[in-house]
C-alpha cells in the first residue's frame, strides 16, 4: 500500500487533509457527481419519527443510505427503484490515497447542503464494519465540522471543512460523534448556485 499523506490537522484524533484536492480536481469531480444526481436525483430524507432532514441526498455504488419511516438503513437501488450509479474514479482515487485500507468502498453517500443545511450530531453505524474507515470530501462552501466523544455529549472541537478538503474517520475516530453545525454562504464559488457538497465513502457489509 501508498504511504499515507500526512495531515494538515488532526481533530480528536480525525485526520484533516487541507486542500487535498485542487480547483481542477473540485471541478472534475464535480462533474462526475452532477452525472451520479442525474441518474440517481437528490431526495430529500425524513427519519423514522417523520421529521425531514435539512440535507438532500442520493448515493452511488452497490449500496446507498436511506432513512424513512421504516429507519436507516443501506439499500441496493434509489427510491425510484433504478441502481445506484458507479462510484467515480475521481472519487475512488480519494479513497485509495487516504483511508489505508485494502477494502473497496462500497457506498458513496452524497449530501447537498443549501445555506440553512446542517447536520446533528451522530455516529456512523449503520456498517457491518467498523474497522473500514469512512472518507470524507468537502465541496463548495465552507461547513463548520463538530468533533465531539464516543457518547454523546461532552466537550467537542470544531474546524471549518472548505472545498477541496479531505477527512477521515477511522481507528479511534470511526465512532466518534460528530456533525455540521452551519455552511458558510457565498464561502467557494465551486458550485455555480452556491451550496456545499459532501461525499463519504463507506465499507458497508
Ligand atoms: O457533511 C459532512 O461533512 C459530514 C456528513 C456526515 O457526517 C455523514 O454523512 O454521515
Ligand atoms: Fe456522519
Amino acid at each position: 500500500m501508498n504511504s499515507l499523506p500526512t495531515p494538515t490537522v488532526i481533530l480528536r484524533d480525525v485526520p484533516v487533509f487541507k486542500a487535498f484536492l485542487n480547483t481542477e480536481m473540485q471541478a472534475a469531480m464535480v462533474q462526475d457527481l452532477r452525472a451520479v444526481v442525474a441518474a440517481a436525483p437528490l431526495f430529500r430524507p425524513v427519519t423514522m419519527r417523520g421529521k425531514e432532514m435539512s440535507v438532500r441526498m442520493t448515493s452511488a455504488g452497490k449500496f446507498g443510505w436511506v432513512t424513512d419511516r421504516k429507519g436507516y438503513r443501506y439499500e441496493p437501488r434509489h427510491p425510484s427503484g433504478v441502481d445506484w450509479p458507479a462510484i467515480p474514479q475521481s472519487v475512488m482515487n480519494v479513497w485509495d490515497a487516504v483511508s489505508g485500507s485494502a477494502r473497496r468502498p462500497e457506498s458513496c453517500l452524497i449530501n447537498f447542503y443549501d445555506e440553512d443545511a446542517k447536520m446533528g450530531m451522530h455516529q456512523d453505524r449503520d456498517e457491518a464494519d467498523f474497522d473500514a474507515p469512512v472518507v470524507s470530501i468537502s465541496l463548495g462552501d465552507s461547513a463548520l465540522f463538530r468533533v465531539g466523544n464516543h457518547e454523546r455529549g461532552g466537550k467537542t472541537e470544531s474546524v471549518w471543512l472548505d472545498s477541496g478538503d479531505v477527512c477521515v474517520l477511522s481507528g479511534p475516530s470511526r465512532l466518534r460523534f460528530h456533525g455540521i453545525d452551519r455552511v458558510k454562504p457565498n464561502s467557494s464559488t465551486l458550485l455555480g448556485k452556491g451550496g456545499r457538497i459532501n461525499v463519504t465513502l463507506r465499507v458497508v457489509t
